[in-house]
């Protein structure tokens, strides 16, 4: 079975009777809502609120039901998906562009547990480019101060075009290089006027569920 398939399944395992659930967003997730989905269809009951416009849909179409975050003050459990992971379980996350929401969601959250492969597992975060969610007006600017910050930025397109958030944001794509400091990176990065976020989630997660291409699974 797909690596991210077993750590998937294996978080949904934690979801009780009358658990608001938060859904992440990716290719790892997706394996969640589907089991949770299924769960649902043998009688599992709970509520869920989604990340993105895309694990909402998902999730509706599987019959799982849904609460906007208009609706909740507090979630159970979140399962959401990362693109790296360092020893002190800090991520970098927005791959998928759902950044924005995945914080507000996984802040919300009693707690959240983090479904990735082992391919994501790394010493130090930053060989994956780190999402930052900007305004669209003022990007130009934006880019530059997110420039003189040590990075190279690049903006995010979709078929010609800036790829657009579910929020109306664009994302730059931030070189770092490797991050000695993700903490403090993530308040200078969030101090800039036209930074919405950025995908650096410090001390976030709970759990680790980590797949390995052989089958097994591990709980960190
Ligand atoms: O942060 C995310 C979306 O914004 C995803 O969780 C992250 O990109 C990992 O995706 P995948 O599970 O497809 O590898």
């Amino acid at each position: 079975m797909d690596a991210k398939r077993i750590a998937a399944e294996k978080a949904t395992a934690y979801i009780d009777h009358e658990m608001v659930v938060g859904l992440g967003t990716g290719s790892t997730a997706y394996w969640a809502i589907q089991k949770i989905g299924e769960n649902v269809k043998r009688g599992l009951r709970i509520q869920a609120v989604a990340t993105s416009i895309q694990s909402e849909n998902l999730a509706k179409a599987l019959g799982i039901p849904m609460l906007s975050m208009s609706m909740v003050d507090s979630i159970d459990l979140t399962i959401d998906g990362a693109d790296e992971v360092d020893e002190a379980w800090n991520l970098i996350k927005g791959g998928g562009g759902a950044l924005l929401r995945e914080k507000i969601v996984a802040s919300t959250s009693k707690n959240l547990f983090i479904v990735v492969d082992e391919r994501k597992l790394v010493k130090k975060l930053g060989a994956f480019p780190l999402p930052v969610e900007i305004v669209t007006f003022a990007h130009e600017i934006t880019q530059n101060k997110l420039r003189a910050l040590g990075c190279i930025p690049v903006l995010r397109m979709k078929e010609q075009h800036p790829y657009l958030t579910d929020n109306g944001n664009y994302i730059v794509d931030c070189d770092f290089g490797s991050i000695d400091h993700p903490e403090e990176l993530h308040q200078i990065i969030n101090m800039i006027p036209g930074v919405v976020d950025n995908g650096l989630f410090i001390k976030m997660a709970a759990k680790v569920i980590v797949g390995y291409q052989d089958g097994t699974v591990i709980e960190m």
